[in-house]
């Protein structure tokens, strides 16, 4: 069952295995980079593996939010804006799922890695139709044109200052109207404190376990993504992860 997190200030609690009721962790930055070191290190994952699994989980929260058939456009439009790491690399694969999902998503990719995996990642979305913005719209072309935009444009290593060109991406973004589904952490937020004058998705989609920053979301719906932490690695951090119902790749905390 999912858990209503609203009489929760800070963490979403759930029945696990045992009788106690556990707070899922929230993880602090060091932490949550610690965790991805050590899947890649000591468990021998790849970026590419981990990558697709948390793209499919972004895809297959936002479907079960927002349903194509519900979208009040006559076009399931959506808008994927990718940053320059990782968090980008998942908006890819969210972008590429939405495709096969029967959405139309369009992706703004303004600063591209030259790396063989967001290269490739980038042709596979051109391949499916995918088209690719130059430039980011004015806010009410956002508004009239997409019914949604996916926020992939920075994870957990975001800090300091926003640079260029992305801090007049996410002074446009704060005016939107329509729903913003966040990968992992609302993009400019502190990883760790939030940010009261910044972006206010209506979604968030947490990756393997909820930042630190997500005790500050106010937005509507709060999925857990990246079905992929193995027991053991789970157990070390004390992650206290609710079970995923099933074969879902996605939990919903609220
Ligand atoms: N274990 C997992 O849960 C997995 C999560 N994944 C996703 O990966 C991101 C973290 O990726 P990473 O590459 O470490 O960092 P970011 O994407 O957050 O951003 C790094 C990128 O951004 C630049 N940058 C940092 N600060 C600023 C700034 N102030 N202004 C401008 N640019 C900035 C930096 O230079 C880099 O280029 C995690 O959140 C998940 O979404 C993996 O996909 C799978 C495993
Ligand atoms: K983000």
């Amino acid at each position: 069952a999912s858990c209503r997190a609203g009489s929760l200030s800070k963490s979403c609690f759930h029945q696990g295995s045992s009788s106690m009721a556990r707070p899922v962790k929230y993880l602090g930055q060091k932490e949550a980079q610690n965790i991805d070191e050590e899947l890649f290190s000591e468990y021998s994952f790849s970026v590419d593996q981990l990558m697709e699994l948390a793209g499919l989980s972004c895809a297959t929260a936002v479907a079960k939010a927002y349903p194509a058939t519900s979208l009040v456009t006559a076009r399931p439009a959506v808008l994927v804006i990718c940053g320059p790491g990782n968090n980008g690399g998942d908006g890819l694969v969210c972008a590429r799922h939405l495709k096969l999902f029967g959405y139309e998503p369009t992706v703004l990719y303004p600063k591209r890695p030259n790396k063989p995996l967001f290269n490739n990642l980038t042709i596979q979305c051109e391949k499916m139709a995918i088209s690719f913005l130059t430039e980011m719209p004015e806010a009410e072309v956002i508004d009239g044109t997409y019914n949604l935009v996916v926020d992939a444009i920075f994870g957990f290593s975001f800090q300091g200052a926003v640079r260029d060109p992305f801090g007049s991406i996410l002074t446009t973004l704060t005016k939107v109207t329509v729903p913003i589904a966040s990968v992992d952490i609302p993009s400019g937020w502190h990883v760790e404190d939030g940010s009261p004058d910044g972006l206010q998705p209506d979604m968030l989609i947490s990756l393997t376990a909820p930042k630190k920053a997500a005790s500050h979301f106010r937005g509507r719906y709060h999925f857990l993504g990246g079905r992929f932490v193995p027991p053991a690695l789970e157990q070390k951090y004390q992650l206290n992860l609710p079970e995923y119902p099933g074969t879902e790749c996605v939990y919903q905390l609220n």
